[in-house]
């Protein structure tokens, strides 16, 4: 078997992260993997200097994962093509919004044999539906794209704190062939074939975790964020009953579930942002502008997108979690607003 080239094409809090798995496994594992990682970075100016010069030179992203070595075979490329190009394994990890016009830039320009692997949380909404980040990078590139999702906050990974993580794959082979990419003894990896799922939760516990901040920011302790936990769960399966079929509750049960939903309803950028909305009243632009510095908050776009689609069904009532976060974030309805939600949610009836 040829040795496969890996392209991130992103390069944010978590794609940092990934880089430093990425580039240790590349080396260590030179008999699957070409050693030199790619790794394209959206070009911008650090005090003077390109982005791009500095992680080649100091290996390090200081403004996206300070303090943090990435392996010196990661090699920032600021020009996507020449980044993609001769890829055979692409792996993408940017904020959702930012994912379509990327793939459209490298469409045509990649190896048609090449497959990709999205580590990114959100779906992605327009008139014909809802569709999975996973599948505008299939349509638009023609190519295999499976899904890597779990409780994975970035700053821990790249301290090597233990976790787990989801690899969604329907492909027979290539899920095994990501574990033995992404795997480390700190990092876990389980192959389930249910990806669509897998993605699912990935979007939707960025909205709970919002609530989770919500509920920190008025006050509230342990059992109010147990209840947003389960209460965002319910949804979470319901919406997945509804919108994805053949949809198994097992996946539920996998780090992309269960997981990422406590871990961000504890330590997420997202739940950052609810607690804040509480206790400001600048606008959810602003707040991000302030509290992350260039990084992004996928949940108050997701809320905004799944609104729409339970809008479109006639479905608003059933998801009262969701779209009470989506009215917050949007400063259209008061935070305390969120308990009431709590208190009357049809789970209860
Ligand atoms: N940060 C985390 O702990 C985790 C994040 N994720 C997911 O990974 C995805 C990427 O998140 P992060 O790496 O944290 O990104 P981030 O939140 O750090 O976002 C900043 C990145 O966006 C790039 N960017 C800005 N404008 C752009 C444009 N016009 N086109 C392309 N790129 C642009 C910046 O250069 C930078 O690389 C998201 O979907 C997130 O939900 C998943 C697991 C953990
Ligand atoms: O997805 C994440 C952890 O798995 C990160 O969540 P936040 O974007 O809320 O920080």
């Amino acid at each position: 078997m040829s040795k496969k080239s890996v392209c991130i094409v992103g390069s944010g809090n978590w794609g940092s992260a990934i880089a430093k798995i990425l580039g240790k496994n590349a080396k260590d594992r030179s008999d699957q993997f070409e050693t030199c990682v790619k790794m394209w970075m959206y070009e911008e100016m650090v005090d003077g200097r390109k982005l791009t010069e500095i992680v080649n030179t100091e290996h390090e992203n200081v403004k996206y994962l300070p303090g943090v070595k990435i392996p010196e075979n990661v090699v920032a490329i600021p020009d996507l093509i020449k980044a993609s190009e001769d890829a055979d394994i692409l792996i993408f990890v940017l904020p959702h919004q930012f994912v379509a016009k990327t793939c459209e830039q490298m469409k045509g320009k990649i190896k048609p044999s090449a497959i990709a692997v999205s580590l990114i949380k959100g779906v992605s909404i327009d008139d014909s539906g809802m569709r999975m980040i996973s599948n505008v990078i299939k349509e638009v590139l023609g190519i295999e794209c499976c899904a890597l999702m779990g409780a994975n906050l970035a700053g821990e990974v790249a301290q090597e704190q233990f976790c787990e993580t989801t690899i969604g794959c329907a492909v027979n082979g290539t899920g095994e062939l990501l574990k033995s990419l992404f795997e480390t003894p700190y990092f876990r990896c389980s192959v389930v074939t249910d990806q669509a799922t897998v993605e699912l939760c990935g979007a939707l516990k960025n909205i709970v975790g919002i609530g989770a901040g919500i509920a920190d920011g008025l006050g509230h302790g342990d059992n109010t964020k147990a209840a947003v936990i389960r209460l965002g769960l319910m949804e979470m399966i319901k919406f997945s009953e509804i919108f994805i079929p053949g949809s198994q509750r097992a996946t539920f049960f996998e780090s992309c579930g269960i997981s990422d939903l406590v871990a961000t309803c504890h330590g997420g950028r997202n739940r950052m942002l609810g607690e804040h909305i509480v206790k400001s009243d600048k606008t959810v632009k602003q707040l991000e502008k302030e509290l992350l510095k260039g990084q992004s908050f996928q949940g108050p776009l997701a809320a905004r997108e799944i609104f729409k689609m339970l809008k479109d069904k006639n479905l608003i009532e059933r998801f009262p979690l969701f779209v009470s976060v989506h009215y917050i974030c949007l400063r259209e309805s008061q935070p305390e607003e969120f308990i009431n939600c709590l208190r009357n949610h049809p789970e209860h009836i």
